[in-house]
């Protein structure tokens, strides 16, 4: 891991690059894949699932037989810890729920908005290196508060077709009657045209590698939306003489472990602690099953010492990392400062693993600099806000001659005819 001593500022952005492919150099490709499966729907899907995932499929529909299977496999144990896991993603979701307001913005003018279910969702669940059912709780739990109609799920299956039981469980506990085994680009062209099998969506939800990430981007320009782009995961602590080194080495190797093209980085006050931390990740790295992935993802990981603290807050708003761990001895004083972050850990006992499962919060997050511009999914994801109005006589009255004024100044006289016949009616009725 590379060790960085208090970096000049114009270094900054280049120390901080992710290293995942371009948008514009994996476009092609994801163009070629859309125009196949525009064209050709299940055909081009059964391909590229040959092609990439290696599993020669007649039918893309997960059977039922295979979903009881699975409710016959899992453990009690794991039911119940994703039974709790659910409840509390559950409870923090459906918090977020707004109630309508009515405002009188002008005496008889009564304006108010109403959320409405975003009526097909496509939900992308990963599962190239490990099957990540919890994103399951993450998208169909707040989809299923919102109230959304119709809940397509793609996921990738392995050579012989099959799903890891837990994603069947899990999709099956949230109620989502539809499964496809189609992962990747194929998985987010599908949702965006529909195929035979495959329905169109209007949305599409879901993080995954840079192939999908790319993908969702590209499903934009045919009028479909996406949540946000969640790539590859990243994580950066920010830490000081308090923090526990081997509690924040084992953070750092939980998101060094998804994939090679994760990024960790950490960005210290003090120098003693930083090497604390080294030494910590070299020891548990070697102990990991997924310790050859980890390693790749470490090679474009940073150990950064920071002596300024406005540098490091600095550095991390500029980073905009998917998660923070704050792990200081002034945590409260610090998170005001903080300006771009997806999702935030606060103290040595806020693991990162557990906003993954089981805080409640989603993590389904922005990644590569995006959490300047976007937030991590929510409940209102799965909605749109509609405004109402309902104006009484009086209250045209009140606004009437300023919109008459308005329209005639924009040449847009049928707009102040819409009105002055109105106004025109009500004095005539009040004359009578
Ligand atoms: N940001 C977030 O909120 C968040 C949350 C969870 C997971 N993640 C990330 O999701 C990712 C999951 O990645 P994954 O690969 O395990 O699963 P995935 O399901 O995202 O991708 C697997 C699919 O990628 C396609 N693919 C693989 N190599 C390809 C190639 N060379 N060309 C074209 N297509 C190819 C295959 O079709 C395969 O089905 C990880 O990077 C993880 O960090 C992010
Ligand atoms: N850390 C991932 C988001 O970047 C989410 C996840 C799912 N399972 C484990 N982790
Ligand atoms: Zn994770």
């Amino acid at each position: 891991m590379k060790k960085i001593l208090d970096p000049d500022k114009e270094t900054w952005a280049a120390i901080l690059k992710r290293p995942t492919q371009s948008y514009a150099s994996l476009e092609p490709l994801v163009a070629k894949i859309f125009t196949e499966i525009a064209d050709e729907g299940d055909l081009a899907v059964k391909k590229y699932t040959k092609e990439f995932d290696k599993a020669d499929l007649s039918r893309l529909e997960v059977d039922q037989s295979a979903i009881d299977h699975a409710k016959d496999t899992l453990s009690v144990e794991l039911k119940n810890a994703i039974e709790l896991a659910k409840s509390n993603i559950e409870a923090f979701h459906a918090s977020q729920q707004v109630l309508p307001k009515k405002i009188e913005t002008a005496k008889g003018v009564i304006c108010w908005q109403e959320k409405r279910a975003i009526e097909k969702v496509g939900l992308y669940i990963p599962g190239g290196t490990a099957p990540l059912f919890s994103t399951i709780l993450m998208l169909a739990v707040p989809a299923n508060i919102a109230g959304c109609e119709e809940v397509v799920m793609c996921t990738p299956c392995d050579a012989e077709g099959n799903i890891h039981p837990a994603v069947l469980y899990t999709a099956d506990l949230c109620g989502i009657k539809k499964i496809f085994k189609v992962g990747g680009i194929q998985a987010i062209a599908a949702m965006t045209f529909g195929t035979e099998s495959i329905p169109q969506v209007y949305k599409i939800f879901g993080p995954g590698n840079q192939y999908v990430t790319v993908a969702k981007q590209m499903a934009m320009k045919f009028g479909v939306t996406i949540d946000l782009p969640a790539g590859p995961s990243e994580l950066l602590v920010y830490a000081d003489d308090s923090a526990n080194a081997s509690f924040m080495a084992a953070d750092l190797l939980s998101q060094a472990e998804h994939g090679v093209d994760s990024q960790v980085v950490l960005v210290c006050r003090s120098m003693e602690k930083l090497g604390e931390i080294e030494k910590e990740l070299d020891e548990q790295l070697k102990k990991l099953p997924r310790k050859d992935i980890a390693t790749k993802a470490i090679e474009n990981s940073k150990l950064i010492y920071c002596s300024s603290e406005k540098d490091a807050i600095d550095l991390i708003n500029l980073y905009a990392p998917e998660h923070l761990i704050l792990s200081t001895t002034d945590n409260a004083r610090i998170i005001p400062m903080i300006k771009n972050a997806g999702s935030v850990f606060v103290g040595n006992y806020s693991p990162e693993s557990a906003g993954d499962y089981a805080s409640g919060t989603n993590h389904t997050l922005p990644t590569n600099g995006y959490a300047r511009n976007f937030s991590g999914v929510n409940l209102e994801a799965f909605q749109k806000t509609v405004s109402f109005q309902e104006i009484s006589k009086e209250g045209l009255v009140q606004i009437g001659t300023a919109i008459e004024l308005m329209a005639e100044a924009e040449g847009l006289f049928a707009h102040k005819n819409a009105v002055t016949l109105r106004l025109d009616s009500i004095s005539d009725n009040t004359k009578n």
